[in-house]
């Protein structure tokens, strides 16, 4: 593992932009949209490696100025290399004004060229791969998983990065069940000396922790190790526990699961900024074993845990088996992904392999291989390929529908899911709390998040309104909220 000594990430390093142009390679199809643009599948043109290009959607402001949040990502992402971590290969350039696919030059293209970050390409997200219908991980997968998550953000965390947007959408997977934290848009460096001020409007709604919705501006790992949980509980549970509209509702279902913070059991709660607005009227027990009593027992008592169960093979049965299903551009290209991946793991004996995900589709025996690359759709319909064509919650295009007042340099990034116009946010998160309105009671409006699990409902604190909902519709919930201030932290 290469492990960059604390030190070693000198962000202030200016961002190398390659020399190549983007004419090297061949854009394949759109696989995502994100906050700074698009993001294509492409093929190099002479390597035919396949590739993940990002296009960084400059300042439409400032002509050819490239936005400083992603500026930030490349550089951290130039300097973080590890097998659980996405490879940032190379930054190439458009070198003219941008063309439409007749060739003509788009109007009021203001910049010059483009930038694109070029990735190595991954099949799939943990998201993506868990909303398909009847999909549920079994536990040696969820370890895998799990394992590979906790592997990737100690990278980060021991180079003293916080990522500061993990969920599952950017836990990019591929078909051999290597996990790679993706999206670095929103990490940033951090010092264990230096008890410097951060804004705590990061994190995606549902993946954030309740000390950043109680104001904090001084954290570290911790935050992201929320989020995991989160990630853990969601894999178990088949959906996400938390799925707050708003800060105030996120942190009444926080508190609703875990209990309300006090002086014992949180020591210092009471002094974050905003603990006085969000305050309980009442306690509320911990009901994390009740709520999730159906989980693996270990799940809930981790000093039984057997930390050696999960393993790779239990996450490359859940990917042999999307490949049944999944997808034209997968199937095209399963050859060479196959190989690049043999050299990262240890491939298992086939009798090791465990038992497929319980998930109704097609059998092994569908699985196409051979798709040539620019003839991609099958002509048996795979399950929706890449993530891109579904709104995903919190991770998909479409989840900022009810957009939000912080409107802003990144247009994907402004809106906060409900809730959230009612005032404009302080600067880095410092001062009044800026959720217009307090805690929500028990009583409040919590219609449409309807987790509907098991037991989790029925007893709920947050059921009720029984309208479980679809994987596919998450799209009031959690976004991010952050960018908007200049000195973005
Ligand atoms: N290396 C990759 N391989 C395959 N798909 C990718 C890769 N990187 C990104 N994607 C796809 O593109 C989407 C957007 O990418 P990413 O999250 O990095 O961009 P972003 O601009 O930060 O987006 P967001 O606003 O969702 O955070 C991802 O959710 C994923 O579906």
């Amino acid at each position: 593992m290469a492990v960059a000594a604390p030190g070693q990430l000198n962000l202030d390093e200016s961002p190398s932009f390659g020399s190549r142009s983007v004419d090297c390679f061949e854009k394949l199809e759109q696989i995502g949209e994100g906050t700074y643009g698009q993001v294509f599948m492409a093929k190099e043109t002479e390597t035919k490696e396949i590739v993940a290009l990002k296009k960084i959607r400059m300042d439409s402001e400032r002509e050819g100025v490239i936005p400083y949040p992603a500026i930030r990502e490349i550089k951290i992402l130039k300097k973080l290399h590890h097998q659980n971590v996405i490879n940032l290969k190379e930054i190439v350039t458009s070198p003219g004004p941008e063309r439409d696919e007749q060739g003509k030059q788009i109007e009021g293209n203001k910049y010059k060229g483009s930038i694109y970050m070029v990735f190595e390409y991954m099949d799939h997200d943990l998201t993506g791969l868990s909303d398909r219908p009847g999909m549920r991980f079994t536990i040696p997968q969820i370890k895998c998983y799990m394992k590979q998550l906790l592997l990737g953000l100690h990278y980060c965390h021991i180079n003293q990065v916080l990522h500061r947007d993990i969920k599952g959408s950017n836990l990019l997977i591929d078909n051999h069940g290597i996990l790679k934290l993706a999206d670095f848009g929103l990490a940033r460096s951090f010092s264990y000396d230096h008890n410097a001020h951060l804004t705590n409007r990061v994190i995606t709604l549902w993946y954030r922790p309740p000390e950043l919705l109680l104001g904090s501006t001084q954290y570290g790992p911790a935050v992201d190790m929320w989020s995991v949980g989160c990630i853990f509980a969601e894999l178990l549970y088949g959906k996400p526990i938390l799925p707050g509209k708003n800060e105030p509702e996120q942190l009444t279902k926080i508190f609703e699961l875990c209990g309300t913070p006090d002086e014992l059991n949180w020591p210092g709660v009471t002094k974050m900024p905003w603990y006085n607005n969000f305050k309980p009227s009442r306690p509320i027990k911990r009901r994390v074993k009740e709520v999730f009593k159906h989980f693996d027992r270990n799940a809930l008592d981790p000093a039984r845990e057997d930390v050696n169960a999960g393993s790779i093979t239990a996450c490359q049965s859940t990917n042999h088996h999307m490949n049944s299903k999944l997808r034209k551009s997968v199937n095209s290209n399963g050859k060479l992904k196959k190989q690049q991946s043999g050299k990262k793991i240890q491939h298992p004996q086939p009798h090791t392999r465990l038992p497929p995900i319980q998930q109704s589709g097609q059998p092994y025996s569908q699985i196409r291989t051979g798709q040539p690359m620019n003839n991609p759709h099958p002509s048996m319909a795979p399950g929706p390929s890449h993530h891109y064509a579904k709104p995903r919650g919190p991770g998909g295009p479409n989840r900022y529908p009810l957009g939000g007042s912080q409107g802003g340099g990144y247009p994907n990034r402004g809106g906060q899911g409900g809730g959230y116009g009612s005032g404009p946010y302080p600067q880095q998160g410092r001062g009044p709390p800026p959720y217009g309105g307090g805690m929500a009671g028990t009583g409040g409006p919590r219609g449409g998040s309807g987790v509907g699990g098991p037991s989790y409902q029925q007893a709920g604190p947050y059921g009720a309104s029984g309208t479980s909902r679809g994987p596919n519709n998450y799209q009031q919930g959690g976004s991010r909220n952050q960018q908007q201030y200049g000195s973005w932290q």
